[in-house]
């Protein structure tokens, strides 16, 4: 039996973290975080290699699950709901919260397939081909493929299929978008693309982003979250948070000195 899962409204938090701790296996890898992910925002987590952004991330469409080692401790609220309850069923949460890879992954399937493959999974009723238009629209794909719906996703450029995914994402309707290095596989010119989108998309959708370019951490995302190491008493390395603001006063006027120290590059 599971639980419905509502979606969001009446709030302006879209997933609430509290106290989460993430093991793999003995290891520690995130301590203790807070933070609020507000609707309609973008929302970056930035910090050093291995600080647990991924890790962190991944928890909030239970991807994490996937893990034979991973445990996680403390509460992930999405819509009022504890996402790691007993009664919530992990297929619903991935639905509700998409996710883009740092790789593009299209399926080996027509450009067409990859946008409808989930939507045949969840018993979508409506027009196929209305559902492929709209979610090729939404990712500013639509002009260059529509002649080619065809052919397979793997014919297209890094920063097309990279597109598609995120098509692919939209087209099961979720409420949040996770990405995960979204950009770090494309050219420069693909990147602005898929930067200019990110902004278009949280109109309607929420989105947290990891990024190690600080640059893009400052065009595209409103809140910034910095996380950082440090080493435990058993020489293991744990990721925490340091400061979660609104972007601009993280990187103008950061309140804690580690900010300072990795937005100006002096380590990380
Ligand atoms: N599947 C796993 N099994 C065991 N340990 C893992 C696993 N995935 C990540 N870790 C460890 O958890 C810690 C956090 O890793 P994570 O990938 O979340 O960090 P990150 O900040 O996203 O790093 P990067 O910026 O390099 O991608 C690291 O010490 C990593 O080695």
């Amino acid at each position: 039996m599971t639980t419905n899962i509502d979606t969001v409204k009446d709030t302006d938090t879209v997933l609430r973290t509290e106290g989460v701790n993430v093991y793999y296996g003995d290891f520690l890898a995130v301590k203790n975080i807070w933070l609020d992910i507000p609707k309609n925002k973008v929302t970056a987590f930035i910090g050093p290699s291995g600080c647990g952004k991924s890790t962190l991330l991944r928890c909030y469409n239970r991807l994490n699950d996937l893990i034979d080692s991973f445990r996680a401790e403390g509460k992930i609220f999405y819509c009022g709901k504890n996402l790691y309850a007993p009664d919530i069923d992990p297929v619903e949460v991935r639905r509700r919260i998409g996710m883009v890879f740092q790789r593009p992954n299209p399926f080996p399937k027509s450009i067409y397939d990859n946008i409808t493959f989930g939507a045949k999974i969840n018993g979508y009723k409506g027009d196929m081909d209305e559902l492929v238009e709209t979610s090729l629209r939404k990712a500013a794909l639509w002009d260059e493929v529509k002649d080619k719906l065809k052919q397979s996703g793997l014919s297209l450029s890094g920063g097309q299929q990279q597109r598609l995914c995120i098509a692919r994402a939209i087209a099961v309707q979720p409420d949040v978008i996770l990405m995960d290095e979204p950009c770090s596989a494309l050219d420069p010119l693909s990147t602005l693309r898929v930067e200019e989108l990110i902004t278009e998309l949280k109109e309607q959708y929420s989105i947290v982003i990891v990024t190690h370019n600080m640059q893009q951490a400052t065009r595209v995302s409103d809140m910034t979250a910095f996380f950082n190491v440090e080493p435990t008493e058993k020489g293991a390395r744990m990721g925490y948070l340091v400061e979660y603001d609104r972007t601009e006063l993280i990187f103008n006027d950061p309140k804690q000195k580690a900010t300072q120290e990795y937005i100006s590059g002096r380590f990380g």
